[in-house]
């Protein structure tokens, strides 16, 4: 059974629709970051301030690599998954990539305190532009995130019908 792998921007929605996406279907899920920080022992934040966001980098492609050896499993990255294609290239052998494509404005209204990289709110323009091709490039489905939660979770459902479920 193929995972389900969740990209998308910062604050798109991946880890709480992948946590109510696994309620609904009955799936595991594994949240990279949380997953990372478990291993670590130590959270995003201090590893950024600390050594910066390049041993962020290495770190989550050494935890992306296990996760993919999950199966069945729903997967919710960090929004900076897509910068290294060797991820990607990881995650497709084994699952399924579903972009949440949710507008800028309402992901600058949610909190980023815990988000290094959107300290600056000027940041988050920038990242977009930066990595919506690899989004829409690395997806096998893109599901838009416009609608309550329960919505985006039936439509995500819908949408792998036949394919995995
Ligand atoms: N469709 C939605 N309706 C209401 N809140 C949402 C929706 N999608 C995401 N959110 C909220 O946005 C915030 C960021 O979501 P999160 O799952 O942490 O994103 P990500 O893991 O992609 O960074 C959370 O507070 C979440 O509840
Ligand atoms: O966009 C990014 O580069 C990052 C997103 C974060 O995850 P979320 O997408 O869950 O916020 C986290 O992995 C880290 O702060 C870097
Ligand atoms: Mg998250």
């Amino acid at each position: 059974m193929k995972n389900i792998v969740l990209i998308g921007m910062p604050a798109c929605g991946k880890s709480t629709i992948g946590y109510w996406l696994s309620k609904k279907i009955n799936f595991p899920v594994l949240d990279a970051d949380k997953y990372l920080e478990e291993k670590e022992n130590r959270v995003i934040s201090d590893i950024f301030s600390n050594e910066g966001e390049e041993h962020f980098r290495e770190l989550e492609t050494k935890y992306l690599k296990e996760l993919s050896e999950k199966e069945g499993t729903i997967i919710s990255t960090g929004g900076g998954a897509v910068k290294k294609k060797e991820n990607i290239d990881i995650l497709k052998k084994t699952g399924i990539v579903v972009f949440l494509d949710r507008t800028i404005d309402a992901i600058s209204k949610e909190n980023h305190k815990n988000r290094p990289l959107l300290q600056n709110p000027d940041n988050l323009q920038k990242l977009y532009d930066e990595r919506i091709k690899l989004y829409r490039r690395y997806a096998d489905i893109i599901i838009k995130n416009d609608d309550s939660i329960d919505v985006i979770v039936e439509r995500i459902i819908t949408s792998l019908k036949g394919k995995i479920l």
